[in-house]
């Protein structure tokens, strides 16, 4: 797993651990100029233009005021200068106004593009990873929270801009102030520095606890689903279930309100009287500039420009100060994300992989291999010696838990033995190339998956760089007996399948059952692996599928998962596996004569058809 980034602890966050969190500001927008180098450009731009606003229509503001005040005092009737003045005004309101909603514009498009191309980087760096990252929690909660990042972040893009845009205005401000009086910048930051204190903590408390809410929001949005969902509905009426959910959904989402209404109203409480203190240091300035103006040391036009400078800059640093802490904060929040791409898998190709077998001449053996689940304290299989020779049948059979389907993960190196080792015409499995190995093997799992996409692709999910051969998906459909199934669907192999989108209509488990059959036939693998092919079929779809496998597998390697025994007993070799390791091996005949666990456990099932 990643090396923890985030040393920052949750109750805490101190001004050092806010000042180093912007170092991750880098890789932002490094990930935000690779969204849209125009965009970007053109975002920075418009800020840059938009900052001297403020400082321009205030001054202009103060030649028109002292225009005015001489034309009153001279009686002259020249007003040109004054009306030019009053056009640039206008001209600067209308350019502000302008800039404003293309600023907004910018960002709204640079924020759609960044949250697409960062889902992109999350779902492509996702498929590199391990299985037994997904199996982990504390992954899954990361996980969650970088996909949080790619909508939220989107704020930080303009929070940032917007900063900068700022300091430029307030540099504009600043000289004017600072030529009139420089003491009264003490007083703007002596009115302004209590209110960023108290932003600065309670944005720390809200980061704290939502990071620490994580575990618990994912498992609302469980509860959600479950209360609300296609796959779900069935269950949950026939058991009555719903009462039971939203039972347990109020219980979390009180815990949720009452925790984050304690901090809002502790945070608004507090902010009142932080922008109380604010408005006493404008009208102390305020004050001193009257009075300033009234003993003849500035002209009314500098009365306005100094009063709006200073309102204008106590306005500006006071939210580029709390917007400082929102940065930050959505700085720190980038540790998730960056934590994220740092995990790295551990299931990998070598640097120099062999090229896989082709044929395959000697087969798989086991060596004394063994597997533990990184959340668990056994071994789900343990001394396992055996081989698979090319062109072998064998069968996996077991009680549940056993250990058949952790076996054939191990053999598509989904896991690495924790012990021991898988060899591969005499090479340890490692050192072949993983998308060559997985390219060999033609796989159908138990829990697989009932793609909401049409009949058709549904089938070429297992070779997916077919999808566009029609030829290729309706020979795998005829073997697997779903093309008998297409020719019923009213859109034939282009129907829409599930009922999420498209009016698609839904399968029975059998027929679920043979689509998901028909991707292990797609590709031309050297070894095939079915775990439970067949557990919803009818007897007479059964019969047929196993008679064709026979013909379709013929000189190729297979492994064929099954508690039922008619399934097994057409295998050359079975494996009885029990707490995952292999207790007896031999053909059907070979296991009754030997009268021990498959004997027993076949009686067991002939009994039940008598
Ligand atoms: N992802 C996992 N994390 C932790 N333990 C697991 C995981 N998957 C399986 N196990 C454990 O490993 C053991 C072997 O499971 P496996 O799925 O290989 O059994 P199986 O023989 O295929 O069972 P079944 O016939 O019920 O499909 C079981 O004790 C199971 O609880």
């Amino acid at each position: 797993m990643a090396k923890n980034r985030n040393t920052i602890p949750l109750q805490n966050i101190t001004f050092r651990q806010r000042f180093s969190s912007l170092k991750n500001l880098p890789v932002f927008f490094k990930l935000v100029w690779k969204s849209s180098p125009k965009k970007t450009l053109i975002s920075f731009g418009l800020r840059i233009l938009r900052s001297a606003m403020p400082v321009a229509l205030l001054y202009t503001g103060k030649l028109i005021i002292d225009n005015v005040i001489a034309l009153n005092a001279n009686h002259t009737a020249d007003t040109s200068k004054l009306w030019e003045l009053v056009a640039i005004e206008f001209g600067l309101a209308v350019l502000t106004d302008g800039l404003n909603r293309m600023i907004n514009l910018t960002d709204s498009l640079l924020g759609d593009q960044f949250s697409n191309y960062t889902s992109m980087r999350i779902m492509r760096h996702a498929a590199t990873l391990d299985l037994d990252q997904f199996e982990d929690s504390v992954f899954y909660d990361k996980l969650e929270r970088a996909r949080q990042q790619t909508v939220g972040r989107t704020v930080l893009l303009s929070q940032v801009m917007s900063q900068i845009q700022d300091f430029i205005s307030m540099a504009f401000l600043l000289t004017g102030l600072i030529a009139f009086n420089p003491w009264l910048i003490l007083l703007l930051l002596i009115a302004i520095i209590p209110s960023f204190l108290g932003e600065s903590y309670f944005n720390s408390k809200n980061y704290a606890l939502s990071r620490s809410q994580t575990p618990e929001r994912r498992e609302l949005d469980y509860i959600r689903y479950l209360g609300a969902s296609d796959e779900t509905a069935k269950e949950v009426k026939i058991f009555g279930l719903a009462d039971f959910i939203i039972k347990r959904f109020k219980t979390l989402s009180d815990k949720f309100y009452a925790d984050n209404s304690k901090l809002a109203l502790n945070r608004s409480g507090w902010g009142t009287f932080f922008s109380v203190l604010g408005t006493i240091g404008y009208y102390a300035a305020y004050g001193f500039i009257i009075y300033q103006t009234i003993n003849g040391n500035a002209s009314v036009g500098s009365l306005t420009f100094l009063a709006g400078s200073f309102r204008q800059l106590s306005s500006l640093m006071e939210t580029t100060l709390s917007r400082f802490t929102l940065v930050s904060q959505g700085a720190i929040y980038l540790n998730d994300f960056i934590e994220f791409f740092d995990i790295q898998p551990k299931i990998t190709k070598p640097k120099n992989p062999l090229p896989f077998p082709n044929p395959i001449k000697t087969g798989f053996i086991f060596e004394a291999v063994g597997f533990k689940y990184h959340n668990s304290e056994n071994y789900a299989c343990r001394d396992l010696n055996f081989d698979l020779k090319p062109g072998e049948k064998l069968a996996l059979v077991g009680e549940n838990g056993a250990g058949k389907t952790t076996l054939v993960k191990l053999l598509a190196r989904l896991y690495d033995p924790s012990e021991g080792r898988i060899l591969l015409d005499g090479q340890d499995l490692k050192n072949y190339d993983l998308d060559e190995l997985r390219k060999n093997l033609g796989i159908l799992f138990q829990d697989y998956i009932r793609y909401q996409m049409t009949f058709s692709q549904n089938i070429a999910v297992g070779n997916i760089e077919e999808i566009d051969n029609k030829n290729l998906i309706e020979k795998a459909a005829t073997e697997s007996l779903a093309d008998l199934l297409a020719k019923k669907l009213p859109l034939g192999y282009d129907q829409w399948l599930g009922r999420k989108f498209n009016d698609g209509i839904e399968l029975s488990g059998g027929e679920w059952q043979k689509v998901a059959l028909a991707r292990a036939y797609m590709k031309d693998a050297q070894v095939l692996i079915l775990d439970e092919p067949t557990s919803a079929l009818d007897a007479r779809a059964e019969y047929e599928v196993f008679q064709r496998f026979a013909e379709l597998t013929h000189g190729k390697s297979a492994v064929l998962i099954s508690h039922r025994f008619s399934t097994a007993r057409l295998a050359d070799r079975i494996l009885v596996l029990d707490k995952g390791t292999v207790l007896e091996t031999g053909s059907h005949e070979e296991l009754l004569d030997k009268n021990g666990r498959y004997a027993e456990l076949f009686n067991l099932q002939a009994k039940g058809y008598q």
